[in-house]
């Protein structure tokens, strides 16, 4: 029968994103344009989609996040995520990401546009002139030199706005009490220690902090009042951090010489509302949220977001998840390829021991262990969560829900599973390896009662009991498996594999590899993994938990006089069905095989 090829992930762009980022996607992902949805629509529609691609227009509710059953990805490309419903999408685990600089230099720009146009009633100028009129001393203007721009907001804007300004000959003022001194000083920016010193001293000021409860209506008509007459204010921020009402009152009034706008509290502001009224006012140059609208800056956050984009739906880390904690560049270059790996193992336990005679997923207390180099990781929460989606993937359905850095803990609490991570860097610990990765599983009975806490003090496996140990490093970026229970293999967990473990006699390849051509399944590689001899006697595995009493019994089963125990490992070309595996223990002489899936 022919194989179905599966249907690419569905990606829906319902705003304007610059085509160079697209382009990245077209050839493995199902990109749909669907410029001006109704909320209701978008509603609609969400459900059959992986990632969704916005700007500021698109809504993101907790409607639209709870409708969305396969949504893993809600790409921003842009800075300022107030449309999205964070919090709802990481409850749904749903990666919220940004480009978190992008558009820098290009909302930096526009405030200096917007600042140098009020300064020159360029917009008034421009109008009258197009009206068919020349009426130069009615657009006397001012001069930005030599003047203070004060800015609240020393972040990426702000600094950057700074430091245009400072380049025509301004005094740069700033609050920002987050702002490092150093990076203020080297920019020659003087931190003010309060707003009224700030509003007191500002000829023109402008406003880089986001919208959050501390900077929504910040600025109001007391704040106004404190402001210099004739002085000028600027938005490019976001609407609400300073009442639109207050600033239509002191326009009006004369005490403010003008206003410029490219943010409101709603957008497009309604035709009757306050907003509407400013954008009227004939000192006010307004602009409908342009503050990012470049060619170059559409290009940066559309690339960013796209490969984002790319990443998450191939399973690996984004770069500038806004719900999930910071990871430092150096450490997602050394986190990637031990992601996958633990991955892996997560996904191989499961699907192995879940498989063997009496196994199941009754085991939920686990030892993950860091040696060597990879111990040196401290924000291994990347990793953590590989290893909760691992073991969970597989029995969770293809519409199971998504597994990652931002819900990991709670999808582990939830299902009762505990996690006790330990780093050792003492590189004796890792063999041969430079990095190693143990994936311990714990008896039920010892379970500790707390997720991604210090480890537990549970002892030793129990006599009989054969331990359910997968250890892992990674060749360059390529995952290997070095131990898998007592056995010492050596194996990519990539594809379909066989394992299967027996005594290790002559002719026994040749009997299974027969009962596999049979049902038309062929064998792309095999090896062999032998008894650690190490742990033959529990002495690595002490090693790798240290027990109370020191001693760790490995359950070594009675070996037949003369043969040796081994697991085959056998990477085949297709699904091996449920029968296989039974005909092999029952005709074939070995005396387990599991098929899994990696
Ligand atoms: N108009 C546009 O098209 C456009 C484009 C880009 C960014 N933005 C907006 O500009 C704003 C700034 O962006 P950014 O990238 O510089 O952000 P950022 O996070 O780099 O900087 C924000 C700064 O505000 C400071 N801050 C927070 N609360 C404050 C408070 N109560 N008082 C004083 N300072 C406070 C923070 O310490 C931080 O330094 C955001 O709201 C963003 O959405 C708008
Ligand atoms: O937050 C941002 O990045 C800016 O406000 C730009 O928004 P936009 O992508 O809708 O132009």
């Amino acid at each position: 029968m022919p194989l179905l090829k599966e249907a690419p992930p569905k990606v829906l762009v319902p705003e304007k994103l610059s085509p160079d980022g697209l382009a990245l996607l077209r050839s493995s992902l199902d990109v749909d344009e669907r410029k001006g949805l109704s909320p209701e629509e978008l509603l609609k529609i969400i459900p059959n989609y992986d990632a969704l691609l916005i700007r500021s227009e698109t809504k993101v509710t907790a409607a639209v996040l709870q409708a969305a059953r396969r949504l893993k990805v809600v790409a921003r490309a842009g800075v300022g995520v107030d449309n999205v419903d964070v919090d709802t999408a990481t409850k749904l685990g749903i990666v919220v990401v940004n480009s978190p600089s992008g558009n820098i230099g290009a909302a930096a720009e526009h405030t200096i546009a917007l600042m140098m146009a009020m300064a020159r009633k360029i917009p008034e100028g421009c109008a009258s002139l197009k009206d068919g009129k020349w009426e130069r001393s009615k657009f006397v203007g001012v001069e930005v030199k030599g003047k203070v721009l004060g800015i609240i907001g020393l972040g990426k804007v702000g600094l950057t706005v700074a430091r245009l300004a400072k380049g025509l000959g301004m005094a740069v003022n700033a609050l920002d009490p987050y702002a490092s001194p150093a990076v203020a000083s080297s920019a020659s920016v003087t931190l003010v220690a309060s707003l009224p010193e700030l509003l007191a001293s500002a000829d023109f000021l402008t406003i880089h902090t986001p919208l959050i409860a501390s900077t929504r209506g910040m600025i109001g008509d007391a704040e106004l009042a404190q402001m210099k007459a004739g002085s000028r204010i600027l938005n490019v921020a976001r609407g609400g951090t300073i009442d639109e009402a207050a600033l239509l009152a002191s326009l009006e009034s004369g005490h403010l010489a003008g206003a410029a706008v490219d943010v409101f509290t709603s957008e497009p502001p309604a035709a009757d509302s306050t907003a509407a009224k400013l954008i009227a006012h004939p000192r006010a140059v307004v602009t409908p949220h342009l503050g990012a609208s470049t060619v170059e800056a559409q290009e940066n956050v559309s690339v960013d977001v796209c490969e984002q984009v790319l990443d998450i739906l191939k399973g690996s880390l984004p770069r500038s998840a806004v719900n999930a904690p910071l990871i430092l560049p150096e450490e997602y270059h050394k986190l990637q390829p031990f992601v996958r790996l633990v991955e892996k193992i997560g996904s191989l336990y499961t699907q192995h021991y879940a498989a063997l005679p009496g196994g199941s997923m009754t085991r939920n207390t686990f030892d993950l262990i860091y040696q060597g180099e990879v111990a040196s990781i401290n924000n291994t929460k990347p990793l953590f969560a590989a290893l909760i989606k691992g073991l969970l993937a597989p029995i969770s359905g293809s519409e199971g829900i998504n597994i990652n850095i931002v819900n990991a803990e709670l999808v582990a609490r939830e299902r009762g599973i505990f996690v006790n991570e330990q780093h050792s860097r003492d590189p004796a610990d890792t063999s041969s390896y430079s990095s190693l990765v143990t994936l311990v599983a714990r008896p039920p009975s010892r379970a500790s009662s707390r997720a991604r806490g210090p480890a537990d003090s549970s002892g030793p496996v129990p006599p009989g009991q054969p331990p359910r140990i997968i250890s892992g490093t990674c060749s360059g970026d390529q995952p290997l498996i070095t131990r898998l229970g007592r056995f010492e293999a050596s194996f990519e967990p990539e594809g379909t594999l066989l394992i299967c473990e027996n005594y290790d006699s002559p002719g026994k390849i040749g009997v299974v590899g027969s009962i596999l051509g049979q049902e038309g399944v062929n064998i792309n590689f095999m090896t062999v993994a032998p008894v650690s001899p190490k742990l033959a006697t529990g002495g690595e595995l002490a090693d790798v938990i240290p027990s109370k009493d020191g001693s760790a019994d490995v359950g070594v089963k009675e070996v037949a006089p003369g043969l040796k125990e081994a697991l085959m490992i056998l990477g085949v070309d297709r699904a091996v069905p449920p029968q296989v595996t039974e005909g092999l223990v029952k005709e074939g002489g070995v005396l387990s095989a599991c098929a899994v899936t990696l």
